[in-house]
């Protein structure tokens, strides 16, 4: 079967900036979350994916067709939200909708009107008098009209309203439900990432990780609350300790395995929060162990 995105050596400098992405495959039915400090390469990965930006080496297939080839029919397949919408602020909502049944043939006029309701964007007024959350929000629902295979979004919820973002993270995860779409995104919400996705890949150090799945790589990390301080600085997996007595292990087994040879007693045990652990990643460079 072809993969929807497949990446292989891939390799771009702009300026003093690299990236560089070893081999990665997205497979079908999945929701991919690619995650970096602001400046980590997220929207340059996204752009070489779409073929705005041309890697300077490697290769990216779309349904098992170059995006630097002369066959284009691929971007039909993919839907792409950049960070803003650029072009569109003499249109309405309504004229962009038409413009975009036009474009692609899977245009999915219900899936269209049911995503606008359900975020309650209007679709008389021009995008310039929009404000950038309902301006996101209309960008999302062409691009969810568009009904494609692939769907590849930029931070799509920075600067929507609470309920809105509820709604959305639902009504992506019951567009999963037919198990023929494919989701890639990047996001800064730790909430987002948690609700939305079975897959991770960071940007450490411009580099692009192997793919993590999210419940292994969560339930790879402990916190070890201990009655008494440790006597060494640092016992086995340990790659943090607070308050003398708490300690993140990233081998919780062999940090357990210590602790009860050593008859050190544990007063409480916990998974950490997502978000303390893409912290870890993405603040201490933690490698990853999964
Ligand atoms: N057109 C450009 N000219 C020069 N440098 C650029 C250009 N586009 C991107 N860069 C550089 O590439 C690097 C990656 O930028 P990119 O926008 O991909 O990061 P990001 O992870 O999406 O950031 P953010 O989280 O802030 O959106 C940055 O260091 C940026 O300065």
């Amino acid at each position: 079967m072809t993969l929807p995105l497949t990446i292989r050596n891939v390799e771009k400098s702009i300026d003093d900036f690299k990236l560089k992405i070893n081999e990665l495959s997205f497979e079908e039915g999945t929701i991919t979350a690619v995650i970096g400090t602001n400046g980590a390469g997220k929207s340059t990965f996204f752009k070489m994916m779409m073929n705005l930006v041309k890697q300077d080496s490697g290769d990216i297939d779309v349904f098992g067709k170059s995006v630097n080839g002369e066959d284009e029919s691929w971007k039909q397949l993919v839907a792409y939200q950049a960070q803003t919408l650029i072009g569109c602020d003499p249109f309405t909502g309504e004229q962009l909708r038409k413009l975009m049944a036009e474009l692609y043939p899977s245009w999915d006029e219900q899936l269209f009107r049911r995503f606008c309701e359900k975020l309650r964007i209007p679709l008389n007024k021009k995008v310039h008098k929009l404000s950038p959350g309902v301006r996101t929000k209309l960008n999302l629902a062409l691009n969810i009209g568009k009904n494609t295979s692939l769907l590849i979004l930029d931070e799509p919820t920075a600067a929507m309203d609470i309920p809105s973002r509820n709604d959305f993270l639902q009504f992506l995860l019951e567009l999963m439900e037919s198990g023929d779409k494919t989701i890639l995104i990047a996001s800064h919400q730790a909430d987002d990432i948690k609700k939305l996705a079975d897959y991770l890949v960071f940007i450490q150090n411009g580099e692009v990780t192997k793919m993590l799945e999210k419940d292994s790589l969560i339930f790879s990390y402990r916190l070890f609350w201990l009655k008494e301080e440790p006597p060494v600085s640092r016992i086995p997996g340990e790659i943090k300790r607070t308050y003398k007595k708490v300690i993140l292990s990233n081998q919780p087994d062999k940090t357990l395995d210590y602790l009860t040879t050593h008859n050190l007693a544990i007063a409480d045990e916990q998974i950490p929060t997502l978000e303390d652990i893409i912290h870890e990643v993405l603040m201490e460079g933690e490698m990853i162990n999964v």
